[in-house]
């Protein structure tokens, strides 16, 4: 059974709050609806079908019913009063309301999806190098509004990283966790849960005097404790023998891990551009050799790279065309899958984080449009393309690096040869993050709304060009919408125009 997974996209995330409103709207139908049963009920209780004095004795009570017609009111009275009191009891709305969440909730996050928000946060302060303080205290600019998290959330965030081995990131989270929790802060962790799971993995971190500082807290608490009674006794004998422990690291040091030229270039750092090479490349209008669609409209084409040759062509879809073509993916959004080469399934993993839909040409006429625009800029031909893939990534929704051209089980290869091209296009601005990266040139493409980035995966002789390596960064702030048109080999074998063509 598929997860709803909301977290891999931004546009599943938007349908949670829509979902919260109108549950919002229901349970408040649900509470009138017992309000007016409890206004019911108390008017009953505040007409008593006789009132009873308290002075009253037997003999009156006696007297008081002896009269045949009060006693057929009294009769009559309280059957018909209880009755009433019994149906307006059992006609509770409970049971619908308690229906209608029942059919909601399957559309609500399972445990399993906060871990997966939870997961998707430390994998953007790896690929940002971010602290958890500067996260919260709005360290970060663009990032308005965070708010500060509070213990509970942060030591389920650590418990994620740690559970993904992420200890870095866990530690650091722990600590946090734990500052609060000595300031006072409510929780419902203890601190005994955090110091447990904290102290150790200082140790693992390489801080000695604060695993050895945390060990004691714990001891403080629960000097039976075996096992950490044992820990303490091992962390002493390390700090009193004169060797230091090898490979010290400083754990708040974040730039000691995940400096791969993959996440430097999602962190703008890294760009092999010089300013030598950047002189020749140029912006220009074409009306792709004469072609009748562009000449009174030229496309405005821009270099983003030169080797292998990159180019951008500006305003190829219009925020029109961007509306329609996410109205029709949305339904079809499902998490996008990577193939396993051994086996052929396919299967979701962190490695690829989004959802994606495929559109055909015949489910609108602007689908058709979109083929013919890049037709129309690149000059290739259309008919061995794959039809349009959209995607959309979510909180760290990422695709780390891959080739485009490397696929497994390739139904089309035999009939439309290999993916010659990408045209990767934009259809959304992201505020930070989401850039498209090729650490094998150093090459970043930040996306920019209505434009498309086409590149050549292979050389002129078939081969991978392996300069194309290139992966989609974490979005950290904002909303990440892209299409895909993949041109294949054939049909390309005199189209290849000079402007891409540079490569051997
Ligand atoms: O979204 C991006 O920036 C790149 C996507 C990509 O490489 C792909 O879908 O193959
Ligand atoms: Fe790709």
């Amino acid at each position: 059974e598929e997860q709803t997974e909301f977290y891999s996209s931004t546009d599943s995330m938007t349908e949670l709050i829509v979902m919260e409103k109108e549950l919002m709207e229901t349970l408040g139908a649900y509470i009138a609806a017992e309000e007016t049963r409890l206004e019911n009920l108390k008017r009953m209780l505040s007409c008593p079908v006789e009132t009873l004095v308290s002075e009253d004795s037997i003999e009156e009570l006696e007297r008081h019913i002896s009269n045949p017609f009060k006693a057929y009111k009294l009769v009559r009275g309280l059957r018909k009063k209880w009755k009433l009191v019994e149906e307006i009891t059992t006609n509770s709305s409970s049971q619908d309301f308690l229906g209608v969440l029942k059919q909601k909730s399957q559309g609500l996050p399972s445990d399993g999806d906060v871990d997966g928000v939870a997961l998707g946060l430390v994998r953007l302060q790896e690929t940002y190098h971010l602290h958890p303080e500067s996260v919260m205290k709005g360290g970060v600019p663009g990032l308005v509004g965070t708010g500060a998290l509070d213990p509970d959330e942060m030591f389920h965030i650590a418990t994620v990283a740690h559970q993904n081995w992420k200890y870095q990131y866990a530690f650091l989270w722990m600590q946090e966790t734990l500052r609060q929790l000595d300031e006072g802060v409510e929780s419902e962790v203890s601190k005994m849960e955090v110091l447990r799971i904290l102290a150790p993995l200082s140790f693992q971190m390489g801080v000695l005097p604060v695993a050895l500082n945390l060990t004691q807290q714990i001891l403080e608490q629960d000097s039976s404790d075996l096992l950490t009674l044992a820990q303490f006794a091992h962390y002493k004998s390390l700090k009193e023998s004169v060797l230091t422990p090898n490979g010290y690291k400083n754990p708040f040091d974040l730039s000691i891990m995940h400096n791969m030229s993959y996440e430097a270039l999602c962190r703008g750092e890294g760009s092999k551009m010089t300013d030598k090479r950047r002189r020749r490349l140029f912006c220009r209008y074409s009306s792709g050799g004469g072609n009748a669609r562009l000449i009174y409209a030229p496309v405005k084409e821009e270099d983003e790279w030169d080797h292998p040759r990159i180019i951008r062509y500006h305003e190829l879809m219009s925020d029109k065309e961007i509306e329609i073509i996410k109205t029709l993916a949305r339904p079809k959004l499902a998490r996008a899958k990577v193939v396993d080469h051994s086996t052929g399934n396919k299967y979701s993993t962190e490695f690829r984080v989004s959802k994606s839909a495929w559109l055909a040409e015949d489910e609108d006429p602007v689908v058709v449009h979109v083929t013919q625009r890049v037709a129309d800029v690149t000059g290739l031909d259309m008919a061995s393309a794959e039809i349009l893939q959209v995607a959309n990534y979510g909180i760290g929704g990422q695709y780390e690096p891959h080739f485009d051209s490397k696929l497994t089980g390739d139904t089309e290869f035999e009939l439309k040869g290999g993916r010659i091209a990408t045209v990767l296009i934009y259809m959304s601005d992201v505020e930070i993050g989401g850039a498209t990266v090729f650490p094998a040139i150093g090459a970043a493409l930040k996306p920019q709304k209505g434009s498309a980035v086409v590149w050549f995966n292979l050389l002129q002789n078939g081969e991978e060009d392996a300069n194309t390596l290139h992966a989609a960064c974490p979005v950290f702030v904002g909303n990440k919408w892209v299409a895909n048109k993949w041109i294949r080999a054939h049909g390309q074998e005199f189209r290849r125009r000079c402007s891409l063509s540079h490569t051997e």
